[in-house]
């Protein structure tokens, strides 16, 4: 999946990843995280996630980062937020109070620009990216964020059956790609009702990854 591809699918409108109501495995295991109010956590692939909406209520700082200026533009409305734009070198800056989203290749993003965080909540975001993406994207995330513990919710399902995204990532890659920097916890797996796309059976699986 190159830049192109989300581009156009933001484009299109074809966002079926969005959740309206947020997803509700990070209301309910986000508290794994024991994080103080206040804490700052990044959200890499942001998108325009009403997760963001629901951590900012919750008394949380938050740093996203996102390919698409369109998606970080509806995210601002949907919160009703005017931000300040700054022009870096390869991406763009849009923050307000307790809110940064860093529009551009995630690659891109250093942690001097990140700064501290907190916690990093990856929902759909290693699953967005093909498996030759993957290894990069974990190491990068973890070095730009100084190993900070994770949530990170994936999709398991047969892959012969479906293509992604979002791809399926088993037990046994999460591990290759942490374990490393993390304890891993599987928090839950819970059958996805419908199936994925309605087409194949699939479960979604939260991860806790604490420092090791
Ligand atoms: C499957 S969506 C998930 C969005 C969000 N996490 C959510 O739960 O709604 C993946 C997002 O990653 C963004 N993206 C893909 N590749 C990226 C990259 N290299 N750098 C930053 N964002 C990227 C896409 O534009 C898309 O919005």
């Amino acid at each position: 999946m190159d830049a192109a591809f989300w581009h156009e699918r933001w484009r299109a409108n074809e966002i079926g990843f969005h959740q309206e109501q947020g997803n509700p495995l990070l209301k309910a295991y986000f508290e794994r995280l024991a994080l103080a109010k206040g804490a700052r956590v990044f959200i890499p692939l942001c998108g325009k996630t009403n997760d963001i909406g629901w951590l900012l209520a919750n008394g949380y700082a938050v740093v996203g980062a996102e390919l698409s200026e369109m998606a970080v533009q509806a995210l601002f409305e949907d919160l009703a937020i005017s931000p300040v734009v700054d022009e870096l070198s390869d991406l763009r800056h849009y923050h307000a109070e307790n809110i940064d989203i860093f529009v551009g290749d995630i690659f891109d993003l250093s942690s001097e620009l990140l700064g501290e965080v907190d916690a990093i909540y990856d929902r759909a975001a290693l699953v967005a990216l093909p498996a030759e993406m993957r290894k990069s994207y974990s190491q990068h995330v973890v070095g730009i964020a100084q190993g900070a513990p994770q949530l990170v919710i994936c999709f398991e399902y047969d892959q012969a059956l479906q293509a992604g995204p979002p791809f399926s990532i088993s037990e046994a890659e999460i591990r290759q790609h942490y374990s490393e920097n993390y304890q891993l916890e599987r928090v839950i797996t819970v059958e996805l009702e419908g199936g994925l796309k309605g087409a194949v059976e699939a479960n979604e699986v939260v991860w806790l990854l604490k420092k090791g």
